[in-house]
């Protein structure tokens, strides 16, 4: 992997803005995170790099800068692919980087759920990732093709391929070629696993893989960006099969553009379609023009999207104070060992 091009490592215009003749740090894609380090990797090969930061703060498939040793700078990233963190409290949790398509894996079987994809779908477009559905174990049903239809059914966005992930694999290729991300997404035995051995070549039976290090021993995420055997990039992630969204406010108007028509026509502003005088939505239930089943789930959605952004804005605004702070006490401590100014700046 050392002839590796910055372009071959999903590299674009987007990242080649943000560096400036001041930056002295060189770009590379992250490709793992472990608990005191980040794995990358640049046109020189693979890098196992420090930071100051958070590493809470990283992706993989984050693009960045650094010295050899040390990160410089995270560099703003295309979109990236979160959820809510699982517990109680309200925090986002970083799924993946700078992903061109989020391939959605389910089966022809009973893990095939509506209100999920739909979920699924939102994710993507607020990750400004192209949606794909991958139906799996087609073999295994007798009717694939009308799981496929439902699923076609759902955005005019989206791409369905129905597979046989043990034999079929190669189908998802032109996703992940050309220096190209697909991130796979979906509940756990699905075939997730197969499609990532078969697109990049490497076995992976084992889970959570422990590691050795001079320290002790530490788990690795199994969470990675590898190469496929195409010319692009895969990220698997870990299975979920419940996905809280995080702050997806106008993602779901993009999965649910039919509802958000309508409500354009409803004779108040802020109707909420439960039988209001002059609802659109509610004549088009009665019409037979929508599925009622799929206004509940919007509605739940977008319920839970207030909820979960309402205390995503809070705890993001401590974080914020909270790295002003450090960042403010850091500045001010180096200045004073270097005897120069304290500029409150930098
Ligand atoms: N018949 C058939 N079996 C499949 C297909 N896809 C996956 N399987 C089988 O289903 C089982 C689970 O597949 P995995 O690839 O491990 O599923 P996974 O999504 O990676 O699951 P986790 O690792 O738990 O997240 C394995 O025994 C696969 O061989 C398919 O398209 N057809
Ligand atoms: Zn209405």
């Amino acid at each position: 992997m050392t002839d590796t091009s910055l372009s071959d490592l999903g590299w674009s215009d987007h990242f080649a803005r943000q560096v400036t003749p001041d930056d002295t740090g060189t770009p590379a894609r992250v490709t793992g995170i472990h608990r005191d380090r980040l794995d990358a990797l640049g046109p020189g090969g693979p890098l196992s790099l420090k930071t100051s930061q958070h590493l809470a703060g990283f992706a993989v498939g984050d693009w960045l800068l650094h010295d050899g040793t040390v990160v410089t700078r995270l560099l703003e990233r295309r979109g990236a692919i979160l959820r809510k963190a699982a517990g109680a409290e309200v925090k986002e949790q970083l799924i993946a980087a700078n992903v061109d398509t989020l391939a959605i894996v389910t089966s022809c079987n009973a893990d095939f759920n509506i209100g999920r994809l739909e979920r699924y779908l939102a994710l993507a477009a607020q990750g400004d990732a192209l949606p794909l559905i991958v139906l799996t174990k087609a073999d295994l049903s007798d009717d694939p093709r009308d799981y496929e239809a439902q699923a076609a059914r759902l955005s005019p966005l989206v791409t369905v391929v129905t597979l046989d992930a043990r034999e079929e694999a190669d189908r998802l290729e032109p996703w992940c070629r050309d220096g190209r991300t697909l991130a796979l997404v979906g509940s756990s035995g699905v075939g997730k696993t197969t499609l990532q051995n078969a697109l990049t070549g490497i076995a992976d039976a084992v889970q959570g893989i422990r590691e050795d290090d001079a320290r002790g021993r530490h788990t690795t995420t199994s969470r990675a960006l590898r190469p496929t055997l195409s010319g692009g990039w895969l990220i698997d992630t870990p299975g979920m099969r419940e996905i809280q969204l995080a702050d997806v406010g106008e993602a779901i108007d993009t999965i649910f553009p039919e509802i958000e028509e309508l409500a354009t026509l409803c004779r108040f502003r802020d109707c909420a379609h439960v039988g209001e005088p002059g609802c659109a939505v509610q004549a088009a239930i009665a019409a037979g023009d929508l599925d009622p089943g799929r206004l509940e789930r919007w509605r739940k959605l977008r319920r839970e999207d207030r909820h979960n952004s309402e205390t995503v804005a809070q705890s993001r605004a401590r974080f914020r104070a909270l790295n002003k702070q450090y960042r403010g006490g850091k500045a001010r401590a180096e200045a004073k060992r270097s005897g120069r100014a304290y500029d409150k700046d930098d």
